[in-house]
């Protein structure tokens, strides 16, 4: 059975929160969190906007990545070894097949919602959460 995020029990206090903006082109090469003191804290990663494919590798940078989608309003868990692990984000999708945003498209198309409209066709938002020390 798999390990619990974090064991029963164990505290965790949310102290910061890192607003990642993607626009058109951007990406976020692979990089390990490595600044908070307790590992053993998970990263709680939201997802607003265009749809992305994220990395998740191993704990070098040899090991082959293993690829997901992340779309509007999907939640990550970054927790027990996955804490450890390179990851990255190689790619939003922006063109209008693919951003997977309809949700949000069919939620503001109203006049007074047009230029966050506009915005968020073109955008990714991540927010993640983290135990700093
Ligand atoms: O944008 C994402 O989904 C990942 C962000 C990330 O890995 C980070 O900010 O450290
Ligand atoms: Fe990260």
């Amino acid at each position: 059975m798999a390990a619990p995020a974090m064991p029963c029990g164990e505290e965790f206090h949310p102290e910061a929160a890192i607003v990642n903006y993607f626009g058109l082109g951007d990406m976020l090469g692979g990089h390990l969190d490595d600044m908070e003191k307790d590992w053993s804290k998970p990263i709680v990663s939201i997802s607003l906007g265009c749809k992305a494919i994220f990395l998740l590798g191993g704990k070098s940078r040899e090991q082959t990545p293993i690829a997901m989608f992340l779309r509007s309003g999907d939640v990550m868990l970054m927790a027990g070894e996955a804490r450890e692990c390179f990851h990255g984000v190689p790619r939003i999708f922006t063109d209008p097949e693919n951003t997977e945003i309809t949700p949000l498209e069919s939620q503001f198309s109203d006049e007074d919602h047009t230029s966050f409209l506009d915005y968020i066709q073109t955008s990714r938002i991540n927010i993640n959460i983290r135990q700093v020390f």
